[in-house]
């Protein structure tokens, strides 16, 4: 892949820098890599080619696993929570004859916007994640001293459930909070991907994933609660969070629109 990127027109170059990541991380390659590899980390520059591929492959892990747990919750929310997919569907159909989910008429889903808020603030697919300190710092109101080098837990799922940042209880799975009472939530209690110039690079394309295959699914099936041993819940802890049991009954609804 990285040889047919190189390979393009510098126009085509140009273009393909603006939609594809692997396209504008190649003209991030470095021209020569013996003389960068020659200077100190502060004045090198550009990628070589081993941390490109290392790069492309953490493209693969952190965009795929972390996208389908965020699928499987939604599915388990959607099952305990025929309310919400009645809503869901109730602003898909719309005056939406046809159905179509144009960019212009995905972007008009509000409310669907809220509930993949919500999922992801409920269950996010990642618990949490660190920084270590590049000095040595004080926290503003404790006072408590941290050294340079330590590594400091950002615990993301604690900060989304904590009473404190949020008017509607947190334990709640409430969608329409987004709309409402939390609007204006503090920016760092719901951080699904992170923060700062470190945060998720697949963060919009996430997103978009998520919307596209939740309105999709909305328009054809419904998610039914398949019992409380089957569908119970609960969490396993792997490489993201992901749900321990999850039994749904799926309910096609309008057959005919998809034959
Ligand atoms: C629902 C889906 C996703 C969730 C919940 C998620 C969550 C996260 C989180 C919490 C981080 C750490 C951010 C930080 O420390 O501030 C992260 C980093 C990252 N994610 Fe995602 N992610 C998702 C999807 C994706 C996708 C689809 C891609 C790429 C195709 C991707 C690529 C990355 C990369 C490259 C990083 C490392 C960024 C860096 O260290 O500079 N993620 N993600």
């Amino acid at each position: 892949m990285i040889e047919q990127e190189q390979n393009e027109t510098s126009d085509a170059i140009a273009e393909r820098k603006r939609t594809s990541l692997i396209a504008s991380l190649v003209t991030s390659l470095q021209p020569d890599e013996q003389i960068e590899a020659n200077k100190s980390e502060e004045e090198k520059k550009g990628l070589s080619r081993r941390e490109l591929i290392d790069e492309m492959l953490l493209f693969l892990v952190a965009g795929f696993e972390t996208s389908s747990t965020a699928l499987a919750w939604l599915i388990h929310l959607m099952s305990k929570h025929p309310r919400v997919q009645q809503k869901i569907k109730a602003e898909l159909i719309g005056d939406n004859e046809k159905q179509d989910l144009s960019l212009d008429r995905l972007d008009s889903l509000v409310y669907l916007d809220c509930v993949i808020k919500e999922v992801l603030r409920f269950c996010p697919p990642a618990d949490g994640t660190n920084r270590t300190l590049t000095a040595d710092d004080r926290l503003p109101i404790t006072g408590a001293q941290l050294y340079k080098g330590d590594i400091v837990g950002i615990p993301i799922v604690n900060l989304a459930r904590d009473n404190r940042y949020w008017s509607i209880d947190p334990n709640l799975f409430y969608p329409e909070r987004f709309l409402g009472e939390d609007k204006d939530h503090h920016p760092y209690a719901l951080i699904p991907f992170g923060g700062g110039h470190r945060q998720c690079a697949g963060q919009d394309l996430a997103r978009f994933e998520l919307k596209v295959i939740t309105a999709r699914l909305m328009q054809h099936v419904t998610f039914g609660d398949g019992g409380p041993e089957i569908n119970a819940g609960g969490y396993v802890h792997k490489l993201t969070i992901l749900p321990k049991h999850v039994g749904v009954i799926i309910e096609f609804d309008q057959l005919s629109s998809i034959l």
